[in-house]
């Protein structure tokens, strides 16, 4: 039997990202790029490993730490750990990294980009010209909503919040924040203004959220929140599918309640092909790409795979989620 570390990695990642783990540990990953790893042998595979490298559509939970006797690391490529139980994690003395800064302008870049091609009906004005719908130039052919002076109001002023604030003064929008804490510094340094939840989602003609998945924000856009924004203002989404109540933002759609969507991610992932958000014209969806560009992505690897390291070598790691579990060791 080997003496190396054992590690597992839950989807295919290129041979030069992780030519240095094998270097020090033997490596195992699951060979699909475009398939989950299955349960049953995610559970055969954690038995063995000292380390898992996994995904945020990986269900990582007490009958994933009980499997993993030798199990020290679990990296998620991710910013977002919310796939993982950070408490039982801790509880059985595994140290949780994710992915977080590398990924913050690439991702602010995609939630801006949705905020554009909802506002000026860009994904329909494409789908126009292909299908052949395209007849002539009038004055209010496709006419969208403008961008500039607009308030766009973002939910959840971390890391990416704060980016995309960057972005939108670009286009000379007026940038409203709501977070859990209010950040004096940022509305110094950027000229952003503090609303609570309710005077934002009511003064806002772009309601962007980039809050973590949590209990606190689990269903926190509800009819109710839909009711409250301008009948002109768009909801955009790239956090996790399930701050929204799916049902009340299709019923808030439907209703006439709000103008569109941009929905970069969804409660159930992938979306159903049949589900009514992919029917209506005022609904842009994205296959929860906002940090998909190769650069990024390349980073996110990179950082998944030395975190791994330093964590088996009894190093601190660069970005750790439940970091006093490991302070405490
Ligand atoms: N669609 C995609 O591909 C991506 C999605 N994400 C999502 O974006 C989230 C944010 O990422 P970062 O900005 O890097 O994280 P971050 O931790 O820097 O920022 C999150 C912010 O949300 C705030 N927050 C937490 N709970 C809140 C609440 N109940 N009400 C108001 N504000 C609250 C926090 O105080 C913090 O300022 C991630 O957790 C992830 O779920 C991140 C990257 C890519
Ligand atoms: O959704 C992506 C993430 O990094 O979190």
């Amino acid at each position: 039997m080997s003496s190396k570390p054992y590690i597992y990695i839950t989807r295919k990642l290129p041979e030069e990202i992780i030519n240095n783990l094998c270097t020090f540990a033997d490596v195992g990953m699951w060979e699909k790029e475009e398939e989950p790893v299955p349960r049953e042998i995610l559970l055969q595979e954690t038995k063995k490993a000292d380390a898992l490298l996994t995904m945020l559509s990986d269900r990582i939970d007490e009958e994933i730490f009980q499997a993993g006797e030798k199990l020290k690391v679990i990296a998620n490529l991710a910013v977002g750990y919310d796939n993982i139980d950070i408490e039982l994690a801790t509880k059985y003395g595994i140290a949780v990294c994710h992915t977080p800064d590398v990924l913050t302008d690439t991702t602010a870049d995609l939630a801006f980009s949705l905020l554009l091609m909802v506002g000026r009906r860009l994904a329909e004005s494409v789908e126009l010209v292909k299908s052949g719908e395209w007849k002539s130039w009038s004055p209010l052919f496709m006419a969208g909503t403008d961008i500039h002076h607009k308030t766009i109001g973002i939910v959840g002023m971390g890391k990416i919040g704060e980016a995309l604030a960057k972005r939108a003064l670009g286009f000379d929008m007026n940038v409203l924040y709501h977070n859990r804490h209010r950040k004096m510094d940022v509305e110094k340094a950027l000229g952003v203004h503090y609303r609570s939840f309710p005077d934002l989602v009511t003064e806002s003609d772009y309601v962007v959220c980039l809050t973590p998945l949590t209990e606190e924000t689990r269903g926190m856009f509800t009819k109710d929140v839909f009711r409250k924004m301008k009948k002109t203002a768009f909801f955009i989404n790239v956090a996790r599918g399930a701050v929204v109540i799916e049902e009340d933002l299709l019923l808030a759609l439907r209703e006439g309640e709000i103008a569109g969507a941009g929905l970069d991610v969804f409660e159930k992932e992938p979306i159903d092909p049949q589900h009514p958000f992919l029917k209506m014209k005022n609904v842009v969806a994205l296959p929860h790409i906002g940090s998909a560009s190769i650069e990024t992505r390349t980073a996110m690897m990179k950082l998944c795979c030395r975190n791994i390291e330093l964590i088996l070598k009894n190093e601190k790691p660069i970005s750790i989620v439940n970091e006093a579990m490991f302070l405490a060791k």
